[in-house]
């Protein structure tokens, strides 16, 4: 697992980068054997069928929409962790507590999925922030693929200033790479892979009693 030692430095780095322009992206946050077992975690739920399609929108508007969004997800259950999951809770905790302390943003919980991307499926260009809906403060990407090749594709295209066009910086979802952003003012899609295309997704979320 991370030392505190380089959990505290990484966290410096994204705290560093949020405050700068707003997003952070940091390869290895996690050492290899750690994102292994998160990823052998994602692939044995496919194989018991506990992946679900994703839908788009607030519950009401669910709609299933593979052309706008592909993948297959599966919800963490926050009261019933596996050990895996307690580890990665307790490093997370740490930089939600970190967030707080440097914005004020009075987030209270990290909500996560896994998520399975088949290959050729994509997430069309979005922000994490429902309309009208702001408790999605900090989106947080964990990818959990073993030896991504940029030929394979799969890249989170991140555009950088608040648009929806250029510019824009692509990632590869390299195994062990933590993305995190401020939910509400970046743009950004998941262009197709040809490798599945495992990551662990989150968003730290306040209240909507906060909300101003
Ligand atoms: O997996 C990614 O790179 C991004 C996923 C995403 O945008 C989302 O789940 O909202
Ligand atoms: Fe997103």
């Amino acid at each position: 697992m991370l030392s505190p030692i380089e959990l505290n430095r990484h966290i410096d780095g994204i705290i560093e980068a949020i405050a700068s322009q707003g997003y952070a992206v940091i390869p290895e946050f996690f050492p290899a054997e750690f994102i292994a077992a998160l990823q052998q975690e994602a692939l044995s739920l496919q194989e018991a069928g506990k992946l679900q399609r994703a839908s788009i929108g607030k519950a009401e508007q669910n709609q299933l929409n593979t052309r706008i969004r592909g993948d297959l997800i599966h919800w963490l259950d926050h009261t019933h962790p596996s050990a895996i999951q307690q580890e990665f809770a307790i490093s997370m905790e740490t930089l939600r507590e970190s967030l707080n302390q440097h914005f004020y943003l009075g987030l209270f919980e990290l909500e996560n999925h896994f998520a399975i991307y088949p290959p050729g499926a994509v997430y069309h260009k979005h922000l994490d922030q429902f309309r009208g809906n702001e408790e999605r403060q900090i989106s947080c990407i964990l990818y959990l693929n073993d030896q991504w090749q940029e030929e394979d594709g799969g890249q989170l295209r991140l555009y950088l200033d608040g648009t929806e066009a250029h510019p824009y910086i692509d990632v590869l979802p390299q195994g062990g790479t933590l993305v995190v952003f401020l939910s509400g003012k970046f743009w950004h899609e998941v262009l197709p892979a040809t490798r599945p295309r495992t990551s662990l997704t989150g968003w730290f979320r306040k209240r909507s009693s906060e909300l101003r």
